[in-house]
């Protein structure tokens, strides 16, 4: 067993409850509701801007060459490709005026934010794993399914891109390469963590529309 298969065994809990949160499973029904998908949209917005800023340390951490070139590509494809997709929506849609309101959301980059900026290179690849594995997982399952909204349909399959496959592949690879086996505990923490904010993340946009109800 590899150190990232042993991270993912010991967080099959957690990682099962956020591959079955209401999102995902209302993704994979097509009954999303369209305003807890744009309050999303606007959080996920403003996170692929942090995650350049995660890949940056991430950069100047690297323990060589290669790998701060692959590093620096997947920057260049959150800000060339990532952040378009969010531009395109924004610019087509009404999204809502000032939805990073949410504290959860925000939550989710400052700690996102702070592992990276004090973390060293495994840990910040460990924490982007969970991140992106994870949504490898639930869009190759979402994929299969119909989706009636366009912008949603293309968020899911932006993530089922072999390129996005081979970048969720490249981090586990990492944490194989550069983590250390008695790093394990620490590093399943960090897994952990970032899969519980990850699920308060994805309850934010539900919470914000039960309190625009209230
Ligand atoms: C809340 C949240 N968690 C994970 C992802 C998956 N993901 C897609 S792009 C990217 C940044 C690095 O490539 C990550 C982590 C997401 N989009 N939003």
């Amino acid at each position: 067993m590899s150190l990232s298969d042993d991270i993912l065994r010991d967080n099959a809990a957690i990682l099962d409850r956020m591959l079955g949160h209401r999102f995902v499973e209302d993704v994979c029904a097509d009954r999303l509701p369209t305003p807890v998908f744009h309050h999303y949209l606007a959080y996920e917005g403003a996170f692929v801007e942090t995650a350049i800023g995660i890949f940056a340390f991430a950069t100047a951490r690297a323990p060589d060459l290669e790998t701060r070139r692959w590093l620096i590509a997947v920057q260049d494809a959150l800000a060339n490709t990532q952040v378009p997709y969010f531009e395109g929506c924004a610019a087509r849609l009404s999204l809502p005026a000032e939805p990073v309101k949410s504290p959860a959301a925000r939550q989710f980059d400052t700690r996102m934010h702070d592992l990276a900026a004090q973390g060293d290179f495994a840990e910040i690849v460990t924490a982007m794993f969970a991140a992106e594995w994870m949504y490898w997982t639930w869009c190759s399952r979402a994929a299969c399914a119909y989706i009636s909204d366009p912008d949603l349909k293309a968020w899911v399959e932006l993530h089922v891109d072999p390129a996005f496959e081979a970048q969720a592949r490249w981090l586990k690879a990492a944490i194989d390469r550069y983590g250390a086996p008695q790093d394990r505990p620490a590093l399943s923490r960090i897994f952990h963590d970032v899969t519980a904010w990850e699920i308060a993340f994805h309850d934010a946009p539900y919470d914000a529309m039960k309190e625009s109800a209230a």
